[in-house]
């Protein structure tokens, strides 16, 4: 199981993520996010993870271009466009920095061929991104994606093996489920939740 630890904000929060055995972290860098970061505060997260993990940069509000741009510079190895981006602005983008995820919702009708947008992972998610809440993983059950798709949205410690139990994703995500407030890492819920992800996995 994949695990990706999204939002961080300090650099201390990195070496927890590794070494609980995260695969990846992510950077959350826009205008509303409690999770929000400069792009120098990005680039000094990232530069902690000294190539030991997959470092996304996550944006949902910037140009495409702009984003890919920005990966470039902060030396992400991932750029995760978010929310409404069209093929078009994957094109735009990938011609710039080449490793993309798409990240959308059921609830925005999505298509959810991994690859459609050449994307190489796709990562399905409540309709508000970072909002802590779950979404029905029952409306899987006929059309989920094959291969490499991540799950994130309302996933936490305690609810991450069910989760992976019904929906069997390739791999998984959590922000605000390992926070102690908005923005905040916990470091004992990241161990928890690597932890719980983990022993699933085990048991598949
Ligand atoms: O986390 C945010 O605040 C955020 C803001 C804008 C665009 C994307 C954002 N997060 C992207 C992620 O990949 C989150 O980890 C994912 O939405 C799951 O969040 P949560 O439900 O809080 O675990």
């Amino acid at each position: 199981m994949f695990v990706k630890v999204c939002g961080l904000t300090t650099v201390d929060d990195v070496a927890v993520a590794v070494e609980a055995g995260a695969d990846a972290i992510g950077v959350v860098i826009n205008r509303t996010s409690p999770r929000a970061v400069t792009p120098d505060l990005a680039r000094s997260i990232i530069a902690a993870a000294d190539g030991a993990v997959e470092t996304v940069l996550v944006v949902n509000d910037m140009p495409a271009e702009d984003a890919a741009r920005l990966a470039g510079r902060i030396g992400a190895t991932v750029l995760q466009l978010h929310g409404a981006y069209t093929a078009a602005d994957f094109a735009a983008a990938r011609a710039l920095f080449p490793r993309l995820w798409r990240a959308t919702s059921l609830a925005h009708d999505p298509d959810l061929t991994v690859g459609a947008y050449g994307e190489q992972v796709l990562l399905l998610d409540a309709p508000q991104p970072g909002s802590g809440r779950q979404w029905d993983l029952g409306a899987l059950a006929d059309t989920a994606p094959s291969g490499d798709w991540i799950l994130a949205g309302g996933l936490r410690p305690d609810n991450v093996a069910r989760a992976i139990a019904q929906a069997r994703p390739w791999g998984v995500d959590v922000s605000s489920g390992v926070e102690s407030s908005p923005g905040v890492k916990d470091h004992g819920k990241i161990r928890e939740f690597l932890s719980s992800a983990t022993a699933v996995t085990n048991l598949t």
